[in-house]
């Protein structure tokens, strides 16, 4: 039985580490506040790491774990992840992205009360021995215009809790179709309508290239004058500068932050400013969030490394389990055409043209094309090639790959038609469909039609079509004791020239492949494994 080192490195909740400990196959060590040399010590023999926002999970430490399969964040960011580095290397990064969203939420609501009413502000001053009833009046959330910036998981749950607190909920999520908006009782408008009309603005949207510092200057001047802003989502979606400066010139009567640029915050002014109100990155701190967030961790690497199951991956294209008994034999059968074309080529591949036709191409073939680049690169770059970093290593080749559809079938129901174009200018084209339900089938390469079963030791030879050379090719395997399975047999009418692809009960070993060769009329003989 496998045993799998289960490394943990941030507290998670016991219930979590509970049931991976009961996975007989799993060996799990519990150690947080590692320094990075610590980390990349304890890495190095872990098959998972499971982590929360603390451990720095960098290619340094990614480049020291050689046996490292997936990497589980029990929760949403993966911002202290090297995802790229991770996919490099074939290592699944998952995160548990629906534990926390309604605790998130719940944080954001009472972040705008306490900001509406002067809460935090207020208890300080009590604390101090003073009753200043008069500098904390507040203000009503009630029929008060609520902006979200970002209608996904959080930002939807915010607005259920916001309309049952009367207010008027406005979004901008250029990403959400303005019906699904309306079902949850939201007005989709655009981010310039949103800043105008908002009296209180959330974001929750995540940190990207294109939402870095959205919230800025220029979006500030846009804004009603005294607009409240809350930001519980990523540090650096507000451009703390210049939320300073909006606030310091009265422009905003106040903002609630949980997250930051840099945290914890060092010296950030912000912090100074009684109309700011903090909390150290709370959204997701209850005990049930960690609790939903450390079971479904547990559960996906559990699945991941038992059960081959992928689920909440980030760096794997997301397949449920109804596409997959749809596209399984399609995987397979892009897979083998990979791998035969990467062993029939004579030169470094340079371009990959994948059709699909039929049904097939309605489908989402994302999957089917990393399969067919997982087969492709396989035979060149060996085991360390898988469903995560099929795609990228092709690219990082150089290898292009181009992808076409058309939903009209012509032989055959469906068919995947991949051609490949080498740096020597050599195309091959192999064609395969699915036989029955399941069974995938070459039927044709090049120029030859064929009904040929992708599988196992195969020997392909091309020859001019004359009587006697299929006789001498099975003497010489017989003498060698090499038995034949299955032979496919197909003919080019135009070259006259024949094409034999024959399964083996062993891989035919070169010395007898030499003989093959040296046969009157036998053109060329390649012996694939797929
Ligand atoms: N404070 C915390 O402890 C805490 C806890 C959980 C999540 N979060 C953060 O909350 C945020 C939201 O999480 P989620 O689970 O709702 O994510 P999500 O992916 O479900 O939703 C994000 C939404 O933002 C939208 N979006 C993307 N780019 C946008 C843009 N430029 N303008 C407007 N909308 C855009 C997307 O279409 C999506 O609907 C993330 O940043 C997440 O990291 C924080
Ligand atoms: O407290 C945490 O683990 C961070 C919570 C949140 O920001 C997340 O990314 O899930």
């Amino acid at each position: 039985m496998a045993t799998y080192k289960i490394l943990i490195t941030d507290n998670i909740a016991p219930q979590g580490i509970e049931l991976l400990e009961k996975v007989p196959q799993f060996d799990v060590e519990v150690a947080v506040s590692l320094s990075p040399e610590e980390l990349k010590k304890k890495v190095k023999d872990a098959h998972a790491l499971i982590i929360r926002s603390a451990t720095k999970v960098t290619s340094d430490v990614i480049e020291g774990a050689k046996k490292l399969k997936v990497i589980g964040r029990a929760g949403i960011g993966l911002d202290n992840v090297d995802v790229r580095a991770a996919t490099k290397k074939g290592i699944v990064v998952m995160n548990a992205p629906e534990g926390n969203m309604v605790t998130t939420a719940e944080h954001t609501i009472a972040m705008l009360m306490a900001l509406a009413r002067n809460i935090p502000q207020a208890t300080a001053s009590l604390k101090s021995k003073k009753w200043e009833k008069k500098k904390f009046q507040g203000r009503e959330l009630y029929r008060k215009i609520l902006g979200i910036i970002g209608l996904g998981r959080i930002g939807s749950i915010v607005a259920d809790r916001a309309n049952g607190l009367k207010m008027k909920v406005i979004a901008y999520d250029p990403f959400v179709r303005p019906e699904m908006a309306e079902k949850i009782g939201v007005e989709l408008v655009s981010l310039e309508e949103l800043y105008q009309r908002a009296d209180f603005i959330t974001i929750h949207t995540p940190l990207t290239p294109e939402t870095k510092y959205l919230i800025n200057k220029k979006a500030f001047a846009q804004m009603k004058d005294g607009v409240m802003i809350v930001n519980c989502a990523r540090g650096g979606i507000v451009k703390e500068k210049d939320l300073y400066e909006a606030i310091q010139k009265g422009k905003v009567a106040g903002a609630a932050l949980d997250v930051f640029e840099k945290e914890p915050p060092q010296d950030n002014p912000l912090l100074d400013l009684d109309r700011v109100i903090c909390t150290p990155h709370l959204g997701a701190s209850t005990q049930e969030a960690q609790t939903n967030v450390a079971v479904a961790i547990a559960e996906q690497v559990t699945d991941y490394l038992i059960n081959g199951v992928v689920r909440n991956a980030v760096n794997v294209p997301i397949i449920s389990e109804e596409l997959l008994s749809v596209l399984g034999p399609y995987l397979t059968l892009a897979e083998k055409i990979g791998a035969f074309h990467a062993q029939v080529v004579k030169a470094p591949i340079k371009e990959v043209e994948i059709e699909y036709i039929g049904d097939v191409a309605k489908t989402d073939t994302r999957p089917i094309k990393i399969a067919g680049l997982k087969g492709l690169l396989t035979p060149i770059l060996g085991e360390q090639v898988n469903f995560v970093n099929a795609d990228f290593l092709a690219t990082e080749r150089g290898i292009q790959v181009k992808e076409s559809k058309r939903e009209i079938p012509s032989d055959f129901t469906n068919v995947i038609i991949v051609n490949v174009h080498t740096e020597s200018g050599e195309k091959k084209s192999i064609t395969g469909t699915i036989f029955g339900k399941k069974q995938p089938r070459i039927v044709r390469l090049d120029g030859f039609a064929l009904e040929a079963v992708p599988e196992g030791h195969m020997l392909l030879i091309q020859n001019v079509d004359r009587p006697g050379v299929i006789g001498n090719i099975g003497t010489i395997l017989g003498r060698h004791q090499i038995n034949i399975g299955r032979m496919h047999v197909g003919q080019d009418e135009i070259t006259g020239q024949t094409l034999i692809l024959l399964s083996t009960n062993i891989p035919v070993p070169k010395p007898v492949l030499e003989e093959i060769k040296e046969l009157p009329h036998v053109i060329s003989a390649i012996s694939l494994e797929l």
